[in-house]
Order: structure tokens, then sequence, then C-alpha cells
């Protein structure tokens, strides 16, 4: 990407003459991967292993003959081979591990395959199954990848990142575990989740592979039962809380800055208190840095929202009207309604006023009068409300135009509550947004049954489309964050930005929410399907980009062509995606 051009292409050269070798993915990024490894050792790298894909040529020169069976085979039978087998895969979870291991294994047939299906793949390498993955990390654990960093490695932080064989990451995706998706503490078991965002800013949106770097922080776990369990891979310890939890991330953050002094470092996971904290103190004074529930969240609620006024046939500006009741108060929940908000100052509301047309609820219902909270959250306190009161009251009173759900529980909008909606809005909007499935907080099914067909509905984690009786198809669409953070990703890996800002968020989502036609918005077609997800996310990138251009935080001198539209940056950032497949074998 924009960096180090091919050198040697070395093709002809004799094995004996050889001491060292290049595997070069001659793709748009000129990635060049080094090796000196042969034989054996090149066939157990998934980053220069190719299979059965070997030419004679590369059999020869890497002493691979006789190594792999005869017939040399092109990408496109492997992919054959390999999606055959998955299909045979008996649960979701043997999916998961089946993909895992080919991972493992052959790092361009795995992203090809998460390429090319990648609808039917990303439910599973990510929401909802890769949460089952998750939970039962300790019992189906194979083989290492990424790095964790515990409390007791605190002295070592500054040497072991160098263990880390590669000196050059783009984007590192950490998380502590505690708060995975909503299945809560699960400690060290949550490593499947940087590893599966990490392998959607590869899929959707090009981003290196062998550039990227999935972290565990392991400062312990609340979670009694996983760490009774004997199988469990993390410490034996409660959770560091405290003055010395943030001391401990700060010798981890500044370890990192010190081999890495670019690297994008997205947190993923934190529960809401250190999620927020720990964005707070380093979104500006670290080098780039972003909090994905709290921000990219944001982002796609954004576009959701601003896409659902089209659909019931609004303007942008109208989002200042809306009232909005949001389930949730949790990072999620706040980051979303903080980046409504955004948008409803980019439409002259004043940020004081714009409080007034939320409604938070959490887990003792509406944040009310004298309800005695810190941070955001206070801010979202209703005075003229009474405390406590429940979703159905709310919604009976406030007659809301929009639902949302960050709660992680499954089943909170109930048939009272929707219906109740739905008698006082043409078009409900219904934006279930908990992962995974089953936390979503109605199903698209029941949101279009109670309402008759008239809601627009946006899931955390994906469902199908439904079919009503009448006959009508009923859209459904993914409102995650995956639609954000690889764009963005792309973003400040090609231009080198610097910080990442509330603005580029909102730019991003704003932005998506113009991708569908108006025909299709009118259908509740809100952005366009996770299957076009590459194509979204040099969008985004390109919106990104531009902010930071404004903003003055792009370092890196970008083409003169490519800022001349936004439409020409998409084009850069496209011929900036790293794609799938194999290169030229070359020699050093
Ligand atoms: N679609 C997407 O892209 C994303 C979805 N999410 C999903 O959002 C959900 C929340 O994430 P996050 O905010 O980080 O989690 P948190 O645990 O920080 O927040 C959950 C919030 O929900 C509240 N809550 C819990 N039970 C109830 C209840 N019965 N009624 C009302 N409120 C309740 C909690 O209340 P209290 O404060 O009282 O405990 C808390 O405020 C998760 O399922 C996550 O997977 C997150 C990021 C992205
Ligand atoms: C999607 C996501 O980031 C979450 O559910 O936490
Ligand atoms: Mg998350």
């Amino acid at each position: 990407m924009l960096r180090r051009p091919l050198t040697r292409l070395f093709h002809q050269c004799g094995v004996q003459r050889v001491s060292q070798w290049r595997a070069c993915h001659t793709d748009r990024s000129n990635e060049v991967l080094m090796t000196s490894h042969r034989r054996l050792a090149v066939i157990h790298d998934p980053a220069l292993n190719r299979g059965t894909a070997f030419s004679n040529d590369e059999r020869e020169r890497l002493l691979l003959r006789g190594l792999v069976p005869p017939r040399q085979q092109a990408l496109q039978f492997q992919v054959k081979r390999v999606m055959e087998t998955y299909e045979r895969q008996r649960t979701d979870l043997d999916k998961f591990q089946f993909l895992s291991m080919l991972m493992d294994r052959n790092t361009v047939l795995f992203y090809r395959i998460l390429v090319d299906y990648f609808e039917e793949l990303a439910p599973i390498v990510y929401t909802p199954v890769v949460g089952e993955a998750c939970l039962r990390f300790h019992a189906i654990y194979r083989r290492t990848r990424g790095m964790y960093f515990s409390v007791e490695d605190r002295p070592h932080f500054r040497t072991m990142v160098y263990n880390w064989p590669k000196d050059e990451v783009d984007v590192i995706v950490v998380t502590d575990g505690s708060r995975v998706l909503s299945l809560g503490d699960l400690g060290c078991n949550s490593m499947n989740i940087p590893i599966g965002k990490l392998s959607l800013y590869v899929s959707a949106a090009g981003v290196s592979p062998s550039r990227t770097l999935p972290i565990v922080l392991d400062v312990g776990t609340d979670n009694l039962e996983l760490r009774e369990n004997p199988l469990y891979l993390g410490l034996n310890r409660p959770r560091l809380r405290g003055k010395e939890y943030y001391d401990l991330l700060d010798e981890w953050i500044s370890a990192i800055r010190y081999r890495w002094p670019n690297t994008l470092i997205q947190f993923e996971d934190f529960s809401s208190l250190e999620a927020e904290t720990l964005l707070e103190r380093y979104r500006y004074t670290s080098a780039p840095c972003f909090n994905d529930d709290i921000q990219s969240t944001g982002c796609i609620a954004i576009a959701a929202l601003l896409s659902s006024l089209r659909a019931r046939g609004k303007i942008m500006s109208d989002v200042r009207d809306e009232k909005i009741v949001c389930v949730g108060a949790g990072s999620a929940g706040i980051g979303v309604c903080e980046g409504i908000i955004q948008v409803m100052e980019c439409y002259d509301m004043a940020r004081e006023k714009a409080y007034k047309n939320f409604y938070m609820l959490d887990e003792n219902g509406l944040l009310g009068r004298g309800r005695q909270l810190n941070g955001k959250r206070a801010e979202f306190c209703r005075d003229d409300m009474e405390d406590g009161m429940s979703l159905l009251e709310v919604v009976r009173s406030v007659r809301p135009t929009v639902l949302l759900g960050l709660s992680g529980v499954g089943s909170l909008f109930t048939e009272d509550v929707v219906r109740e909606m739905a008698k006082h809005v043409d078009r409900p909007v219904i934006f279930p947004m908990s992962n995974p499935s089953k936390s979503s907080e109605c199903t698209p099914e029941e949101a279009f049954e109670w309402t008759q067909g008239r809601a627009v509905v946006a899931t955390g984690s994906p469902f199908s489309n439904v079919l009503l009786e009448d006959g009508r198809v009923c859209y459904t669409n993914q409102a995650n964050n995956v639609y954000s953070f690889p764009g963005l990703g792309l973003a400040v890996t090609v231009a080198r930005i610097a910080c990442v800002t509330d603005e580029m968020f909102l730019a991003a989502g704003r932005h998506i929410a113009e991708l569908s036609s108006d025909e299709e918005v009118k259908k509740g077609i809100l952005f366009p399907p996770v299957k076009q997800l590459r194509e979204v996310s040099a969008e985004v990138a390109a919106a990104v980009v531009f902010v930071a251009l404004e903003q003055g935080l792009a370092r890196e001198k970008l083409p003169a062509w490519a800022c001349e539209s936004h439409e020409s940056m998409v084009q850069l950032m496209k011929q900036q995606m790293w794609e799938p497949k194999y290169g030229h074998l070359v020699a050093e």
C-alpha cells in the first residue's frame, strides 16, 4: 500500500545459487513477503503456503518436489474443494473450526473464499457464531494466533512486543475480554473476537493480513466457571481493576507505540466504564486509536437512521424531530446516541436541545428524575420523567418514532411494546442491534408481524428477509459496525492518518446513508448488503480520508488525481486493497 516497491523479480534463478527466498504477492498493494524457509517450512507457513497450487518452477526452487501431490492446481479448484468440504461440516461451530484451520494453513485460500462467499461465511467468522466459538475457545483451541499480554508479563511488555515476527503492523485489534458481545466476561476466551474483526479488515477492506495483529490483554477474569475449568487458557485470577488496571494499560500501549508508533489500535469489547475511560485517555494523546463499540457502532446507527428518513419520505434534517427510545445505556447505547446527536448538531440543533429527543433505559428502566449517574449517561437523564419507568410505559407516554436496542438482552421488544409504538407512527423504526442473534431485542419477523409490515428494521446480527402472509417481502438490514471499521482502517493505513476523530465516523455514516437508491430505501433497504462490503469500505475510506485531509491529519501525500473527487478517492482506495491471489515467488 503506497509503500515498498517490488525490488527484484528473480524467476529464472537456480536453486543451488539461492540462499534466501522471497514470496511475493504481485497484488495491487505490491506487498512483498520475505522468507528464508524452504521445503516443509514453506508448506507450514500459511502466508507462503499454496498447497497444490505451487508451480513446477516453485516446487523445483523451493525443494518441494515430491512433497505435494503431482498435479498443479489453480486457486479456483482449491476453492471448489474447500467449499465442498465446508458444506459438509455439520454444525456452525464445526464450520468455524474448519475455517480457522484453513486460516492456519493457507492465507490466500482462506481469504479467497471469505471474499468470494462473504455473505455465507461472515456469520461464521463473525457474529453470531464467533460468540459460540469464544464460549468454547478453551475446549476447541488448536493453534496460537496473535499475542497475549498478561498481568504476569507486565515487566516484559517492552521486550515481548519484539517477539512478534513483523516490523510492520497496520492494525491491532485488542480486547480485555470483559464484555464479549452480550456474553459477558470471557477473559482469555475472547481471542476469537480480535481474530474475527481483523479477518473482516482483510476481506471487507483489503488490509494486508500480514500486517494485522490480534491481541488479548489477560488481566484476569471474574468468570468463575471459566477460571475453575482446567482447560481454561488464561490466568486463574480475578480481574485487575482501578489504578492498577489503567497503569497496566498505559504500559501496554507505550510498549506497542515503542515498536509500532503509527499502528491503528481498535479497542474492542471492553466493558463500558473501561471502554469510555480508555478512549478518552488515548484518543488524542497516542497515535491513531478508536473504540469500535462506541464510535463505529455510532457510525452505522447514523447511517441506518438517516437512511430510514429517506425510507419514510423525509429529508435528512428531519432527524431533529425524531423521538428516540434507546434500551441499553452501555458503551454501544451511548456511542449510538452520541453519534445521532452529532448528526442533529450538523442540522443546527443545539446539543442541549438534542438531548431532549432521547429516552434512555438501563436495567432499572428509564434514566429519569433523581437518578445519580456519571459521565455521558448523566446527559441522557430526563428530569421531566419519573425514574425507572418500564419500556412499555415509556413507549406509551413518549410515542417514539425510533426504537433502539443495545441492551444485550433478547426479546425485550415485546409484542405489547412494538404494537403500542406502531399505533402512533406510520413506519416505526426498529433497530434491535444487540449481538449475537439470540440477544436481538426482537426478530425482524416479530417486528414486521406486529406492525403489519410497516416497520423499518435493522439488526446487529444477520437475519433473513421476511415474507408476510399476504405475499409482501419485508427487508431486513444488518446494522453492524462492520460497515464502518474496515473502511476506516483502510483509510488510516493508506493516508497514514495521525488521529481518528468523531468527524470521520460522522462523515462515513452520512455517506453510507446515501449509498442505496431511492427505490431501495423505499422498500426498507437502508444500505448495500454485506456481500458488497468491499465497495462500501472503499466509500467509507474515501469519506474518512477527505475528513483527514480537511483536519490536517493525513500524513501521506496522496496522488493529486485521487484528491480531485470522492469517486477518484474511492478508486485509489480500491487500488490499495490487498487481493487474495498467489503472486510469483522471487528469490533474494
Ligand atoms: N450492532 C452492532 O454493531 C453492535 C452491537 N453491540 C451490542 O450491543 C449490546 C450492548 O453492548 P454494550 O453497550 O457494550 O454493553 P454493556 O453491557 O456496556 O451495556 C448494556 C446496557 O444494557 C442495559 N440493560 C441490561 N439489561 C437490560 C434490560 N433488561 N432492560 C434495559 N436495559 C438493560 C445495561 O443496564 P445497566 O447499565 O443497568 O447494567 C447497560 O446499560 C451487546 O449485545 C453488543 O453485542 C455492540 C457494539 C456494536
Ligand atoms: C459488533 C460488535 O462489535 C459487538 O457486538 O460488540
Ligand atoms: Mg464489539
